[in-house]
């Protein structure tokens, strides 16, 4: 009998739970699996507390997550100096110009929630570049089939640009794959459920900016905001925000809940394929942004999916006779890039 498949997630919540995360990398098992079984409860169901939601903040000491502050406020003021370039040199690298969808996003150039009519947000975007530190990834695993979804990244001819964003985006790779055991424990899986199916990290790394939102556009007919209403579409996000208030989660009775920014932490959310996994015992979190603070906003989402060959198939416990599998069998690469295709319709040169 599965324990997963009766489960129901209660997206009635009021406020966004706080998670600490140290235990992620404790050597002890007995503290994982405290863990998992605090976001299993935080995703799932309100039994760590009324409100839970698939959205939490893990309350991280960046120190100890091998995430310096100076590593993060690096990658800020790269991407800042980025934003800061004439829009001539921003669209030599035009993510429509890239097929495995990486560079560069326009204003209005994203379109994530298709009733919108454009986000206002500007995004630089990378996937994953082997660095002389990090782990090299064999010829085998390179060459599996990715829906076109790796591929190079662009980078600006700005210095003191590449080496910080590159530096962000290991350091929080290491961090995304010390999460997915705890998440496999939180399924009742086994804790390398995931192992075989992150080898090459399908993860994309986007620097954001958000021009304050002026009370006009806001008065038409909210059409055009920061981020429009979506669902990530991989596993999980690590998503670091700067200090002003914009991100906001909907819980089921339609109300936005502001995920307001703690210092010091990130916010991890559920994405699409966590979705798939686990038949929406896990259900992928609406959210949206707005900028109304007048001032300029800035964040950087790390979203983490399986490798892009791998099929997005329900596991076992999350499926019974009163849930079966809700969604189609699909590569985690073709339905990563069905999504992006469909952001980035509306803005694509006929
Ligand atoms: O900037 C934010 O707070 C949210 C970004 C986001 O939801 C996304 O890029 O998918
Ligand atoms: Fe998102």
């Amino acid at each position: 009998m599965s324990i997963l498949a009766n489960r129901k997630t209660d997206d009635n919540f009021e406020e966004i739970p706080v998670i600490d995360f140290t235990d992620a990398s404790s050597s002890n098992p007995v503290r994982r699996m405290a863990l998992a079984e605090r976001i299993r409860d935080a995703c799932v169901n309100g039994v760590l507390q009324t409100n839970s939601s698939g959205f939490f903040f893990p309350r991280l000491v960046v120190k100890n997550h091998g995430i310096p502050e100076d590593t993060i406020a690096n990658a800020v003021e790269a991407g800042k100096k980025f934003f800061k370039l004439p829009i001539s040199s921003k669209m030599d690298l035009d993510i429509h110009k890239a097929k495995n969808y990486k560079g560069y996003t326009a204003l209005l150039g994203e379109n994530t929630d298709p009733t919108g009519r454009g986000d206002l947000h500007e995004g630089f975007d990378i996937g994953w570049e082997e660095r002389e530190s990090s782990r090299s990834i064999s010829k085998d695993i390179l060459s599996r089939d990715d829906s076109g979804m790796s591929g190079t990244n662009v980078w600006p001819n700005l210095s003191g640009f590449k080496e910080p964003v590159l530096s962000y985006y290991h350091s929080v790779v290491q961090l995304g794959l010390k999460l997915f055991p705890i998440l496999a424990l939180a399924l009742d899986l086994p804790e390398n459920f995931f192992e075989d199916k992150t080898t090459k990290p399908a993860a994309i790394m986007r620097l954001l900016h958000y021009p304050p939102q002026s009370p006009s556009m806001l008065d038409n007919d909210g059409s055009v905001i920061g981020i429009g209403a979506h669902t990530d579409y991989e596993c999980f996000t690590i998503l670091w925000q700067d200090a002003i208030s914009a991100l906001q989660v909907k819980n089921t009775q339609g109300k936005w809940i502001d995920a307001i920014p703690i210092p010091g932490t990130f916010v991890l959310n559920i994405g699409d394929q966590l979705s798939r996994w686990t038949n929406d015992v896990f259900k992928s979190t609406i959210h949206r942004a707005i900028n109304k603070s007048g001032q300029e906003r800035y964040s950087m989402p790390l979203f983490f999916g399986v490798d892009y060959d791998i099929l997005l198939k329900p596991i076992p416990s999350c499926i019974s006779a009163e849930m079966p599998a809700k969604y189609e069998v699909i590569a985690a690469g073709e339905y990563v890039k069905r999504r992006l295709e469909e952001t980035y319709t509306h803005s694509t040169q006929k």
